[in-house]
């Protein structure tokens, strides 16, 4: 039996079992077994010449944004418009088969937006080269998740679909878990909060499966058994999602309207030119990128040349951003902005900065 098959049978056995304190351990232990052929299927089943045909291209300027979506729901019109780059668009599926890089100048920030071909249902199974396509998605700060107003609103959640099953896990934070293999001792279990769908003996029993036999385990959030899987494999990627709905030009007042209050949604038209400035925005603010100035001794602040750094970077980040070697030869930092009380304040390494901070750097 092939490792689709397999997925299947364990997934029509899990529809099938009624859920109850009786079957629980049971559902644990197959999705447990879910998540192992899962990462079969995207890791060991490529062969040699697929491997060559990937679709990444090299990263470039301060991030990452990456369309996901159908065939023919607008992606490359977007890129057309947005970027610099042309992305050729057209009224037939499939129109892209390549990826196709543009760049976003938005706030003195290069963000690197990527067209990709469409992908249809089934392609983290490897339908089509679907799997590849959406890999790319893993290395995406952000994925903007390209959908038809006209169409039917299933696109969403089998798109979503799509990425949870090659590991992506859109919109979440890494579970509040910690998670420690160890060499011998057994499993210790601790949790700090009060569990709901997890106990001790469920999580025995995933490590069992696993293979783990030894290993720390404190749990500090209130969370289901695929979010222990997750931790367990430790290989999922946690991605920020915007939910783009284009040709808005096609749908009534009252659709478009209710689109928009949809959480981490922006409706465009490609077409008529209808939000796309609010669009980048909305991308940028999702990126939750700073920009810091930073001055010499004695004279002002260079505004129009600002680093781009992420949200929550440190003195020692932005050192780093300035140049390379800057970080050996520091020996406390000047700080102006809203991170400090006083203007300007002394700071170390670990000072975290703020959104528009002026930093003068005090070497050895
Ligand atoms: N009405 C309307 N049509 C649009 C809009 N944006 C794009 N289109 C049309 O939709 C069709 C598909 O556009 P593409 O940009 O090729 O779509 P795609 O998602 O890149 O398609 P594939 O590369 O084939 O996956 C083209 O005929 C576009 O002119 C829009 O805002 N409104
Ligand atoms: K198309
Ligand atoms: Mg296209």
């Amino acid at each position: 039996m092939g490792v689709v098959e397999k997925i299947q049978d364990i997934e029509n056995e899990i529809k099938r079992t009624q859920k109850n304190k009786a079957t629980e351990y049971h559902l644990g232990l197959l999705k447990a077994k879910l998540a192992k052929y899962r990462i079969q299927l995207i890791e060991g089943s490529q062969t040699k010449s697929e491997k060559g045909q990937g679709f990444e291209v090299q990263q470039s300027g301060d991030a990452r944004v990456v369309m996901i979506g159908f065939p023919s729901v607008g992606k490359s019109t977007l890129l057309t418009k947005i970027t610099d780059q042309e992305s050729i668009a057209a009224g037939y599926e499939f129109t892209t088969l390549t990826c196709v890089p543009g760049k976003i100048q938005y706030n003195g920030a290069t963000i690197q937006l990527l067209d990709l071909p469409g992908i249809i249902g089934g392609a983290s199974q490897g339908k089509g080269r679907g799997k590849q396509v959406i890999s790319v998605a893993r290395t995406a700060d952000i994925v903007l998740m390209m959908l038809d107003a006209t169409k039917s609103a299933q696109q969403r959640p089998q798109l979503e679909a799509e990425l949870e099953a090659i590991g992506i896990r859109l919109n979440q934070s890494f579970p509040n878990v910690s998670f420690k293999i160890k060499k011998a001792g057994g499993i210790s279990f601790n949790a700090v909060v009060k569990l709901h769908y997890l106990d001790q003996k469920m999580v025995h029993n995933i490590l069992h499966d696993y293979k783990i036999f030894n290993a720390d385990v404190v749990i500090r959030e209130d969370i289901t058994v695929e979010q222990f899987i997750d931790v367990v494999l430790g290989n999922r990627r946690y991605v920020k999602c915007l939910y783009c709905y284009n040709k808005i030009d096609q749908i009534s007042m009252e659709e478009v309207d209710r689109l928009a209050h949809q959480p981490d949604t922006v409706v465009v038209s490609c077409e008529d030119d209808l939000n796309l400035d609010y669009l980048v925005q909305c991308i940028w603010k999702k990126l939750d990128l700073m920009r810091v100035y930073t001055k010499k001794r004695g004279e002002a602040p260079d505004f129009d040349d600002g680093l781009i750094v992420r949200s929550g970077a440190s003195v020692e980040t932005v050192c780093h951003a300035i140049h390379r070697s800057l970080a050996q030869t520091f020996r406390y930092a000047l700080v102006w902005g809203t991170s400090t009380k006083h203007n300007p304040q002394r700071v170390g390494m670990s000072h975290l900065v703020h959104d528009e901070d002026v930093i003068q750097v005090v070497k050895k």
